[in-house]
């Protein structure tokens, strides 16, 4: 029997960005990428965000990222909002340090202009050079690389800026909304072009004025989603980069609206915006009868 059976969880959203929060900081058992898939197809989520012991000192929790797939990613913005809302009051915090296989994330409650529900998380520095995106080879300047989707003639999409936070991203502009683009039919060759060793997270992106930004995203792992917080601050720090707009940002996504800046003072880029609860739930031991 897997030692998930019967364990308690919470399904969270992250302005809609489907989330389960487990808690394993007691350090009893490691979850699986076969458990991991196995509770999507039962309790469906983008990702699985699951907590461990802390590994390093002054962190609060060490935090594995599955996507809906079974594979990880190092970063997840809105799920580490969900994580926040569970773990800070677990902690008596308001402040919390987590590390991530690939980062450290420090999350806080956000400043008195937001509603009490929202967190601003710290996601670090983004990576610009083409090694850590990572992607194949040089394909030129990162803020509009030399890569086009569609009709060599006619690109539907081209030139997309990328970025890691953590996690790969690509970002396409166009001058139109976003949602006229059936992102469902083009995400999985994005994702998973040759270009893209570790595959990618693909957002377009349509620049309203100089501060607001309108974002769908196909995410790597878990499909088309209605907000990605890793994709909104790659976004926000490429359209600064680009000179599109200043480094405060409010990026609207289906499922609502995230504020990001990148610092100036030290190129961190911080994250503000709602985690909600939707239901607790306990993993039922019958999901588990095939994940080995
Ligand atoms: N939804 C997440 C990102 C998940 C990233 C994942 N799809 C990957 O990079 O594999 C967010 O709010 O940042």
């Amino acid at each position: 029997m897997s030692g998930l059976a019967n364990r308690p969880y919470l399904k969270m959203n992250g302005i809609g960005n489907e989330i389960v929060v487990l808690d394993l900081t007691d350090g009893s058992h490691a979850v699986t990428p076969a458990e991991a898939r196995a509770i999507a197809a039962h309790e469906p989520f983008d990702q699985l965000m699951v907590l461990y012991p802390p590994q390093q000192a002054g962190t609060d929790a060490f935090m594995r990222i599955f996507n809906s797939d079974g594979s990880q990613s190092g970063a997840c913005g809105n799920g580490t909002r969900c994580v926040s809302w569970y773990l800070m009051p677990v902690l008596g915090k308001d402040q919390l340090m987590l590390q991530t296989p690939t980062s450290l994330v420090e999350a806080r409650r956000a400043g008195a202009d937001f509603a009490a529900d929202n967190f601003t998380v710290d996601m670090g520095p983004p990576a610009l050079d083409w090694q850590a995106i990572p992607l194949a080879r040089d394909a030129g300047d990162t803020r509009a690389i030399d890569y086009a989707y569609g009709a060599a003639e006619a690109p539907l999409l081209q030139s997309p800026s990328v970025v890691s936070m953590g996690n790969p991203h690509a970002v396409f502009w166009i001058d139109r909304d976003p949602a006229e683009i059936d992102l469902a039919a083009i995400g999985p060759a994005i994702e998973h072009d040759p270009l893209f060793p570790e595959r990618v997270n693909v957002s377009i992106a349509q620049v309203r004025d100089n501060s607001q930004i309108v974002l769908r995203v196909w995410e790597r792992g878990a499909g088309l989603t209605r907000a990605c917080g890793s994709a909104a601050c790659a976004t926000g720090v490429a359209a600064a980069r680009l000179g599109l707009t200043g480094r405060k940002t409010r990026i609207s996504l289906p499922g609502g609206d995230l504020r990001i800046e990148w610092r100036e003072a030290d190129g961190h880029v911080l994250m503000t915006g709602a985690a909600a609860l939707e239901h607790e739930g306990r993993f039922a031991a019958s999901w588990f009868a095939d994940a080995a």
